[in-house]
C-alpha cells in the first residue's frame, strides 16, 4: 500500500552566528517515520525537541538538511494546497469575514484553474463553517469570535480545499479546558468523516492518546523518535469518558515514562504488545 508520508533519514541543522562564532543546532536526527494514508497521527515531546521543525518540513515551509520526506512518493518541494496547516494562534485574516477567510484557499485553487467558480466557493464554505458547527457566523469577522470559535474559522479553512493532509501545530493550546475537549471531539468527528491523514503536535499526553492512532513520542537534543505506540482503543465518541477508562491511564502513564525517563531503553507496554521502535514498516 502507499503510504502518504515517508520520513527517511532525516536530519535538519540551524547554523547560529554568535558575536565571535558560529555554532550549528541539530534540532532533528536521522529520523524515520512513517505514516500511513488516513491515519490520525499524533506527536509528543518536550519542548525544543524539534516538533515544530518537523511540521515545517512537512508543510514545506523548511527543507531538510539531510534525507526526504514523501508524500505519495513525491518529494516535497514547498508549500502545497495539498497540504494544509492550522497553528496554535488563529492565523486568520482579520479584515475578512469568517466566510472570506475559509474561501482563501478555495480561490487560490480558483486562480490556478483547478476550483470552483464564486457561487460554488460560497456554498462550499458554508457547508464547511457547518461541519465545524458554526452555522450562522458567515459574515463574522474574526475579532467577533471567541478563541473556540476562532480556530473552528481555522480548522474549517484549512479543510475546505479538501486537502490530503492535515497539519497541526498545538491548535487547541491556547484555548480553555472546555473547548478544548470539545474542540477534540469535533476533529475526530471530521476526521471519521473525511478520512483526512492528520499529523498533531502536542505538548498534552492525554490530548495525544485520545487523539493518536499512533502516538510518536520524541526525545530531544537532538530531536529523535524515542518510541512509536500503537493505541488501541475504542472510538473516543461512542464510549462515555474514555479517559478515566483503565486502558487510556496506562497508555497516559507509559508515555509519560517514555518522557521522563531519557535513559529508559526498554518498557512495557499497557497492553503487553510489542511496541515499534521506529516508524519503518517492518
Ligand atoms: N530558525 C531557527 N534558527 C535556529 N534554531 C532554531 C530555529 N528553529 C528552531 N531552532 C532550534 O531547533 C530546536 C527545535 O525547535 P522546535 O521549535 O522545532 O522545537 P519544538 O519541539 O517545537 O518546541 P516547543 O514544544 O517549545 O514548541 C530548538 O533547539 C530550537 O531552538
Amino acid at each position: 500500500m502507499m503510504s502518504t508520508i515517508e520520513i527517511k533519514n532525516l536530519s535538519k541543522t540551524f547554523q547560529r552566528t554568535g558575536a565571535s562564532e558560529q555554532s550549528a543546532v541539530t534540532a532533528l536526527e536521522s529520523l524515520d517515520l512513517w505514516i500511513q494514508d488516513g491515519e490520525f497521527f499524533t506527536l509528543v515531546g518536550p519542548s525544543g525537541c524539534g516538533k515544530s521543525t518537523l511540521l515545517d518540513i512537512l508543510a514545506g515551509l523548511s527543507s531538510p538538511s539531510r534525507g526526504e520526506v514523501l508524500v505519495d512518493g513525491a518529494p516535497i518541494s514547498g508549500p502545497s494546497l495539498e497540504r494544509s496547516v492550522v497553528f496554535q494562534q488563529y492565523a486568520l485574516f482579520p479584515w475578512l469575514t469568517a466566510a472570506a477567510n475559509v474561501q482563501v484557499g478555495l480561490e487560490s485553487q480558483a486562480r490556478h484553474g483547478q476550483g470552483l467558480n464564486k457561487a460554488e466557493r460560497r456554498v462550499r464554505a458554508h457547508e464547511y463553517l457547518s461541519l465545524v458547527g458554526l452555522e450562522g457566523v458567515e459574515a463574522k469577522y474574526p475579532h467577533e469570535l471567541s478563541g473556540g470559535m476562532r480556530q473552528r474559522v481555522a480548522i474549517a479553512r484549512a479543510l475546505a480545499h479538501e486537502p490530503k493532509v492535515l497539519l497541526m501545530d498545538e491548535p487547541f493550546a491556547a484555548l480553555d479546558a472546555q473547548t478544548r475537549e470539545q474542540l477534540q471531539d469535533l476533529l475526530l468527528d471530521i476526521w471519521k468523516r473525511t478520512k483526512t491523514t492528520i499529523v498533531f503536535i502536542t505538548h498534552g499526553i492525554e490530548e495525544a492518546v485520545y487523539l493518536g492512532q499512533k502516538v510518536a513520542v520524541m526525545s530531544s537534543k537532538p530531536g529523535k523518535i524515542k518510541e512509536i505506540v500503537d493505541i488501541d482503543l475504542e472510538d473516543r465518541l461512542s464510549v462515555d469518558d474514555i479517559r478515566s477508562t483503565r486502558r487510556f491511564g496506562e497508555y497516559r502513564h507509559h508515555i509519560w515514562t517514555l518522557l521522563h525517563n531519557s535513559n529508559q531503553q526498554e518498557t512495557d507496554t499497557p497492553t503487553g504488545k510489542t511496541l515499534v521502535t521506529s516508524g519503518a514498516p517492518a
